[in-house]
This record gives structure tokens, C-alpha cells and sequence, in this order.
């Protein structure tokens, strides 16, 4: 094996390694065999990732021996509906996979959530390899085991916990990414600073990504698999994963999910952080600063939509129980705490950080 891969065990039950690293697509082929034994596989991938990787991908598994097919739909987060499920689980049905075989998601955290749920749920589960290629799905999505779609009520309502057989992160792909997309994935690593690493968080303030890509992801991984080891099933401390997301996912249905689920946790990390300033919640001031990093990354601070609409989004949040709901509060740069709120009391605490 290479010595510029980095891998990070998570410790779930079964068990799975992160492998960080430039060539890990061509590489892929012979990586897979040793992780999954002799199977079929099925690559799901979007429309603007298929011409640049799948070539490589499928080029590397054949060369192992593996047999392989792939399915392509239509990019971004309109995807991720029943309907893309629907067709996926028959292109998996009309392809003879079997319960040892292996459906590998080739994309950014839309394909990752997407093949992530086929994968659970044909034939009840089968394995599935995650070979992300946005910074989003390299620092948070293709780790920790929840897939999705969205329904008309709301963001990620229905999926399946599955963990990785194995996570294959090639840092090469990052370099096609544009700029905004890139910046997707720069919100969800700045988040994670906040929650637990204030050098971390530093590493973005200056608007330009100083430490390499591949130390940020394994750092953002490292975090996010102990947390997962801990609470693979998001019963406490994995909600503190979700810090800007209440308002964030909130934000996104408000679009008609047009905003990128990266921009808009960016406009939630903001907000909730205003918020829990103004409320005297943060140990010290927190909010100009965790505003000023997401627009050096150009990011947004903050939304159109009024704190009554969003409260009303936010109603479909997987943290509410009842008619309380829990919110992660930023404490200060590296440390958040989970807060139970009535969720009349909701609005309120929107906007205390709404305007900016
Ligand atoms: N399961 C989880 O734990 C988890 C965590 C965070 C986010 N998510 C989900 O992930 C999704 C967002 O992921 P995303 O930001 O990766 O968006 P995405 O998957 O929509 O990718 C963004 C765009 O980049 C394109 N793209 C992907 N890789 C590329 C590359 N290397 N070069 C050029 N273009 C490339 C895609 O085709 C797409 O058009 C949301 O649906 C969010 O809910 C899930
Ligand atoms: O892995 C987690 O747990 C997260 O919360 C990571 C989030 O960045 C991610 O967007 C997740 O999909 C949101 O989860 P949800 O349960 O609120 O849909
Ligand atoms: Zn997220």
C-alpha cells in the first residue's frame, strides 16, 4: 500500500476503514477485492460524475476480476427521491445482484445517501462501498451509515442506518470540483471544528484551505467515526453532528431545495450561533467569528426566508420528539452542547439569530 494513504478505522459493528489518499480510484479495483472477496458490483453514480471517474472505476474493478455494471442518474438533491429508489432497486432486481454481492456509491453525498438506501433495503441489505468524490461526502457523508431521500414534507424522512464495507476517499477528485462545491463540503468541515476542534476550525478562518485537503478530511473523519462508534444510531451524542442543521435542512425545503445543502448548513451554523449569543448561551463571543470564516469561504451567513417559515420547515426535524425538540448549541470553537426546547418556542430561537 501507498504511504500518502491515510487510514482510519470505524469501529462499528461490522467494523470498516477509511483509506484518504490521491490514486485511490484506480486502485480501486484490487482495495475492493481484498476488503469484499469475489462479488458482483454495481457502481451508482450522477450524470457529471460518470464521464470523469467511472471509466477508472470500472476500468480498476475489472482488471481485479470483479464484474461490474453501473447506473447513472440526473446530479443534485433533486435525485434523492422514491422515484430515483424506485429505479435504482429495479436496476439492481434486473440485474441478478445477490445478497453477496455489493453496490458501490461513485459521487458526492446525493449518490452516497441515494445508493447507501438501495443498498439497505434490496433484499433487506447487501453491502455497499462508498467511493466519495465531493469534499462534503470526503469529510462527512460517506462515513457513518445514514442514507436518505427526501419527501415533500421534508429533508432526509426516510432511509436506513447501513454502515460501509469500506470507504475509499481519492483526494485527486477534489480537483475537479468547482468552487462552490467545493465550499459545500469547507461548511460541514468548519462545522465539525466547531464542534470539537478549534485548530481545525482555524485552518479555514483565512478564506483558503492552508492545510492539505487530505489532513482536513481525516481530521473531520476521525472526529466523526468516534462519534459514530459511540452512538451509531443517533440516540444522544450524534446529534451534535446536525450543529446548523435544524435551521440548515429548514432552509434548504424553503428553496425547493435550489440552495445546496452545504450553503445552506453555512446560513444555519450562523444563525444558531447568533442566537445562542444573544440568549447568553456562549461562554464567550463566538458569532462575528464563525460568520467571518464561512464567508472567507464563500459561504452565506444567513437567509431570506422569515424565522415563522422556517420554524414551520423545521417542524419535520428528526431531533423533535413531540412537541419538544432538541437544538445543538454552539458553547464556544470547539465545544457544543444538546439543548431540549418546546418547539413553540422554536421561532423564538430563530430569530434571535436571524438577521445578520
Ligand atoms: N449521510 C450523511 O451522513 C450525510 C452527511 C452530509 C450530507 N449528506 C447529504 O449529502 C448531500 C450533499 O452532498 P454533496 O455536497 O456532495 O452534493 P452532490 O452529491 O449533489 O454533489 C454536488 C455536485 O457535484 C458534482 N460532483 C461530484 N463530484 C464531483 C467532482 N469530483 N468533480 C466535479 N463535480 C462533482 C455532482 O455531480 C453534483 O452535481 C445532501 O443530500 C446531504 O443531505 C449526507
Ligand atoms: O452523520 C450525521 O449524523 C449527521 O448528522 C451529518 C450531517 O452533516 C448530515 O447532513 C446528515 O445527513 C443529517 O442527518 P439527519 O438525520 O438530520 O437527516
Ligand atoms: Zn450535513
Amino acid at each position: 500500500m501507498s504511504e500518502s494513504i491515510q487510514t482510519i478505522p470505524v469501529g462499528t459493528s461490522p467494523a470498516y476503514a477509511v483509506s484518504i489518499g490521491p490514486g485511490l480510484l484506480s486502485q480501486c479495483g484490487q482495495r475492493l477485492w481484498e476488503v469484499l472477496g469475489r462479488c458482483r458490483i454495481a457502481v451508482i453514480t450522477d450524470d457529471t460524475v460518470a464521464p470523469l471517474y467511472l471509466d477508472a472505476v470500472s476500468e480498476s474493478l475489472r482488471s481485479a476480476g470483479v464484474s461490474v455494471s453501473s447506473y447513472i442518474f440526473p446530479a443534485g438533491e433533486c435525485s434523492k427521491t422514491l422515484a430515483t429508489l424506485s429505479d435504482i432497486l429495479e436496476f439492481l432486481a434486473g440485474e441478478h445482484l445477490t445478497r453477496t454481492d455489493c453496490v458501490a456509491a461513485l459521487g458526492g453525498g446525493v449518490v452516497g445517501d441515494m445508493a447507501g438506501f438501495a443498498a439497505g433495503v434490496y433484499l433487506r441489505g447487501i453491502r455497499c462501498v462508498q467511493l466519495p468524490t465531493t469534499l462534503l461526502s470526503a469529510v462527512d457523508s460517506s462515513v457513518g451509515g445514514k442514507t436518505a431521500i427526501d419527501l415533500r414534507a421534508g429533508k432526509n424522512l426516510a432511509g436506513v442506518f447501513l454502515q460501509p464495507a469500506a470507504v475509499l476517499c481519492d483526494t485527486d477528485c477534489l480537483r475537479t470540483l468547482p468552487p462552490a462545491i467545493f465550499a459545500d463540503g469547507a461548511a460541514e468541515a468548519i462545522k465539525t471544528g466547531i464542534l470539537c476542534d478549534e485548530s481545525l476550525f482555524s485552518l479555514f478562518e483565512d478564506g483558503t484551505l492552508t492545510a492539505a485537503p487530505a489532513e482536513v478530511i481525516a481530521r473531520c473523519v476521525g472526529y466523526k467515526a468516534g462519534v459514530v462508534e459511540r452512538d451509531e444510531k443517533e440516540q444522544g451524542e450524534r446529534r451534535l453532528l446536525n450543529l446548523g442543521h435544524t435551521v440548515g435542512h429548514a432552509i434548504e425545503k424553503c428553496s425547493g431545495y435550489r440552495l445546496s445543502h452545504g450553503h445552506a448548513v453555512a446560513a444555519g451554523l450562523s444563525i444558531i450561533a447568533r442566537s445562542a449569543e444573544a440568549l447568553g448561551w456562549t461562554e464567550e463571543p463566538i458569532a462575528a467569528r464563525i460568520a467571518a470564516c464561512l464567508a472567507k469561504n464563500g459561504l452565506p451567513t444567513g437567509t431570506e426566508y422569515p424565522p415563522e417559515a422556517l420554524a414551520e420547515a423545521a417542524l419535520a426535524d428528526k431531533k423533535r420528539s413531540g412537541d419538544s425538540i432538541t437544538v445543538v448549541i454552539p458553547r464556544r470553537i470547539g465545544a457544543c452542547e444538546l439543548k431540549k426546547l418546546p418547539v413553540r418556542e422554536l421561532q423564538a430561537l430563530i430569530a434571535a439569530g436571524w438577521g445578520g
